[in-house]
């Protein structure tokens, strides 16, 4: 009886060794390459699991539980509001974001908290360098606006054309949604409250540090204006801190007209547009994007 053959086997010649190996490194190249696109393709996701973290409260959980936990203690805690039933789809959750550096995984499903997570605790008064939580600024690169808008970087690059409105959109942002991003922060409420509680954050992280760093600036003044300063949770730290200093704020109207909570005794608002005008001070401080970038 005829034996059938293999047919790879007998189609393919035989091959010396080095032929082999430099088939095989190639092929491990695209492979590496095809792993390495699907990461690329898919790094939103790392942006989103951190959003999701955040929502769950993860760091402020883990904080409590003494700096390290595994799911099913931070479970146990009623502390994360994940059902069971959905824990092990959560333990991947933590994982790209133990990959990521933002948890680190001290042994198998234990998680702990590292210099960037804990800037995601809210109450932390481990006394790490800072007070403040950064999570509304992280939740804020991630607003619906953002990707909205972002995901028509191509065809706002390509859009050229002055006398049509879209090519002469400034940015994506303003392409997508007719206006900048200050005058969307000024209309829509819950956007405009995340980014004032974002940028609160962010302002009162940062002057902790411009005051441990740059307090000998300060001593020495007698006024000082933030530039841009939002809600003026820096000049009230700085006024704070060093009572001498007579601190204003410029802002732009529409946003000095809109937020009451900015009516401060110890800092006076200043209405104008910086490209206009600064207004005259010993120190001035710009901590600001000044475009209306999208
Ligand atoms: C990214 S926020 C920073 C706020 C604050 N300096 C901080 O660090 O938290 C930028 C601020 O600059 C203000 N701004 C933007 N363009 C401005 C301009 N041309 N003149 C004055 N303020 C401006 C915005 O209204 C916004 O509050």
């Amino acid at each position: 009886m005829a034996q059938q053959q293999n047919p790879s086997a007998t189609a393919t010649p035989p091959v010396n060794q080095a032929t082999t190996t430099t088939g095989s490194a190639a092929d491990d190249e695209l492979l590496q390459a095809q792993a390495e696109l699907w990461c690329h393709g898919l790094a939103y996701l790392k942006s989103i699991a951190l959003q999701c973290a955040i929502k769950i409260g993860i760091p402020t959980a883990i904080h409590r539980c003494g700096g390290a936990a595994s799911l099913p203690e931070l479970h146990a805690s009623s502390l994360i509001p994940v059902p069971a039933s959905k824990q092990p789809c959560l333990s991947r959750v933590m994982k790209l974001l133990a990959a990521s550096g933002i948890f680190r995984e001290r042994e198998a499903g234990v998680y702990c908290l590292t210099p960037v997570s804990r800037l995601l605790v809210e109450d932390d008064t481990s006394g790490g360098g800072h007070t403040s939580c950064l999570s509304s600024l992280a939740l804020l690169f991630n607003t619906p606006f953002h990707f909205k808008a972002s995901q028509r970087m191509a065809e706002w690059l390509i859009a050229g054309n002055k006398d049509d409105d879209d090519g002469a959109a400034e940015t994506p942002l303003m392409m997508t949604y007719g206006m900048s991003l200050y005058d969307l922060v000024g209309r829509d409420t819950e956007f405009g409250t995340l980014f004032y509680k974002a940028m609160s954050g962010d302002s009162r992280f940062v002057a902790e540090i411009l005051m441990r760093q740059c307090g000998e600036v300060f001593a020495r003044a007698a006024s000082l204006v933030d530039v841009g300063g939002g809600d003026g949770t820096t000049a009230k730290a700085i006024a704070k801190a060093f009572p001498q200093v007579r601190c204003s704020v410029l802002e732009l109207p529409q946003l000095v007209d809109s937020v009451p909570p900015l009516v401060d005794d110890a800092v006076e608002f200043i209405a104008g547009d910086m490209m206009d005008f600064i207004p005259p001070a010993d120190v001035v401080l710009l901590k600001v994007r000044a475009h209306n970038d999208g």
